[in-house]
């Protein structure tokens, strides 16, 4: 039953060719003048990939470091990481980054402060008096609780979760994931009944280890992070001792993170190690909340759209949570301090940039994501093949466990061309039915959708996402805003700005607007058609 795990596999390359192309690279860019000598480093630990990355006071990329990871499926819908892996290629990243940073003639001691940015729910164990994790982390993508939530939706009290949390009772908020591994892991459920269990999201143990783990102690986490587990109540931004008994775990027996604000002076401690050893991390957002930030949609009515592994709308509601009808979940968008917290809609899609990869490394049709595009246009159209890229259910707005991954419409005309099209249209189909209930919720139409996130390097993605919500779509020349968040949530903790007005010119040069190609009638036909092999998805893991 236990993994073991797993020692690094990952790979480094470093390059000096400036590149955003998920790989492993070391990015110099000529940015960086004495003009501008504070700067400050963002560590983001995605799904795929870590990044860190220093950012000058500008927002300007001055240095990069990427390493890809080792992604271990041990069964059909299970997915997990090394956790030693994730904490040691965020140390190969620091220290890779400093490296070209200094080659440009900048001192480290230059490096104002380091903020976190990370995948989120994805569920970490570890016994906090050896600091040893106590299995390989549980991503976010992963379905092995699906039995396990079938059975939690019959227990009194489910529907009301989300009402308090948020978040729909499913696979993908960390909750499941760590009564699973109670249930089915016996050294984990042995350091519960003995006390020293720690629980943690992804920037929790990344915290944690990069200060030390048992010699520090550091147990945070944001509201961003903690608003993901079920256990957090969205009004007090603490956690909530009915929720925490609603699925029946002991305080007592289990450590949980304190929740502290996203940006903050002291909470997250400083780097034990690396060539940043002493710098302190001062800022943290779960990934999607960083994109947001990163964008700048500091306000009500602002969202954006990030194309990663998996795909994420963020929809700025303000200052109070706002509980969808629609699909949609209620999440902490950030937490600046009094007057600058606020909450998003949001609108979640699986498998996004996940597909494109599954193209590549499982049927070998190209051999690089950035491919993917040039195999599309091989072909006018998609052939009357459409993909519901439901590998672990459906999420936003549907919310099917039992859907798995099913192609449409194939027949002895249908080329490699047409199911790569109909790959890139699904997260696009999904995003307008995710646009379609935000609408609905919040009764506004978006005029714009501000875009990043490594699949949004592909215009064709663009322009077919532009094409089927009708409304432009707006990408940044610089597509690093998940970085960019956490580097300006650890900036503002430290006065590198001091507040959201100096941020106006950052990030602001070089956007590209796809807008709409088709008339909303061709538009409407299409996404029927999705709708409908949608509904054709559903029962198969049943
Ligand atoms: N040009 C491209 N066209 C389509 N997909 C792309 C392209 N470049 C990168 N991707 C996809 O983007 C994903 C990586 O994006 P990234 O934002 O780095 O994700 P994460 O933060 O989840 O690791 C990969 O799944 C990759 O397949
Ligand atoms: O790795 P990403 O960028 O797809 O983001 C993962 C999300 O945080 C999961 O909720």
């Amino acid at each position: 039953m236990f993994r073991s795990l797993l020692p690094s596999r990952s790979k480094t390359r470093q390059t000096s060719s400036s590149s955003s192309s998920p790989t492993n690279t070391t990015t110099m860019s000529p940015v960086a003048q004495p003009v501008h000598p504070t700067f400050v480093g963002a560590i983001d630990q995605g799904t795929t990939s870590t990044r860190f990355i220093i950012f000058n006071n500008r927002g300007e990329v001055v240095a990069v470091h990427q390493i890809e990871f080792e992604q271990i499926y041990p069964n059909p819908g299970w997915h997990e990481h090394n956790p030693e892996e994730l904490v040691s290629s965020v140390e190969q990243c620091i220290d890779g980054a400093v490296e070209a940073f200094e080659k440009q003639g900048h001192s480290r001691d230059q490096i104002k402060a380091v903020g976190i940015t990370n995948q989120r729910e994805t569920t970490v164990v570890w016994d906090k008096t050896t600091g040893k994790a106590l299995h390989n982390a549980i991503v976010w993508t992963d379905t092995r609780s699906q039995d396990l939530v079938r059975r939690l939706k019959h227990r009194l009290g489910s529907k009301e979760l989300t009402e308090r949390c948020g978040l729909p009772l499913s696979t993908y908020p960390s909750a499941s994931k760590l009564l699973w591994l109670l249930e089915n892991v016996p050294e984990v459920k042995a350091a519960y009944d003995s006390g020293v269990l720690a629980f943690g999201t992804v920037d929790t143990w990344l915290a944690y280890k990069l200060n030390g783990g048992t010699a520090r102690e550091i147990y945070v986490s944001d509201p961003s992070n903690a608003s993901r587990t079920m256990f957090m109540n969205l009004e007090t931004l603490d956690y909530d001792d009915e929720l925490v008994d609603w699925f029946r775990l002991d305080r007592e027996k289990i450590k949980f993170p304190k929740i502290v604000r996203s940006s903050d002076p002291e909470a997250y401690g400083s780097l034990a190690s690396t060539a940043l050893k002493g710098i302190k991390i001062t800022g943290c957002l779960g990934d999607q909340s960083a994109a947001l930030v990163g964008q700048k949609g500091f306000t009500p009515g602002q969202a954006k759209n990030t194309y990663g592994t998996g795909c994420f709308l963020l929809y700025n509601v303000g200052d109070k949570p706002v509980i969808s009808t629609h699909g949609l979940l209620s999440t902490v968008a950030f937490d600046f301090g009094p007057g600058k917290r606020m909450y998003a809609l949001e609108g979640s899609i699986a498998v996004a940039g996940s597909s494109v990869k599954f193209l590549v490394d499982n049927l070998g049709f190209i051999d690089s994501s950035s491919k993917l595009s040039a195999l599309a246009e091989t072909v006018e159209d998609n052939g009357g093949v459409t993909f519901v890229t439901a590998f672990s259910g459906l999420f936003a707005p549907y919310w099917i466990d039992d859907a798995r991954g099913t192609l449409f419409g194939i027949t002895a005309y249908t080329q490699r061309g047409h199911i790569a099209r109909a790959t890139l249209e699904a997260t696009c189909f999904q995003t307008k039915a995710i646009l379609d209930s935000m609408a609905k919720d919040s009764g506004k139409s978006l005029a714009e959708l501000a875009v990043d996130g490594g699949m949004c390097n592909s215009d064709l993605i663009m322009q077919t996402q532009s094409d089927l919500i009708g409304i432009p779509v707006n990408r940044p020349a610089m597509r690093e805003t998940t970085a960019l968040g956490a580097a300006i949530a650890a900036g503002l903790a430290v006065g590198v700005w001091s507040d959201f007005k100096e941020l106006d010119d950052v990030n602001v040069d070089g956007r590209t607007l796809f807008k709409p190609q088709i008339d909303a009638a061709s538009a409407d036909k299409q996404f029927e058609r999705w709708e409908k092999a949608v509904q054709m998805s559903k029962g198969w893991a049943s």
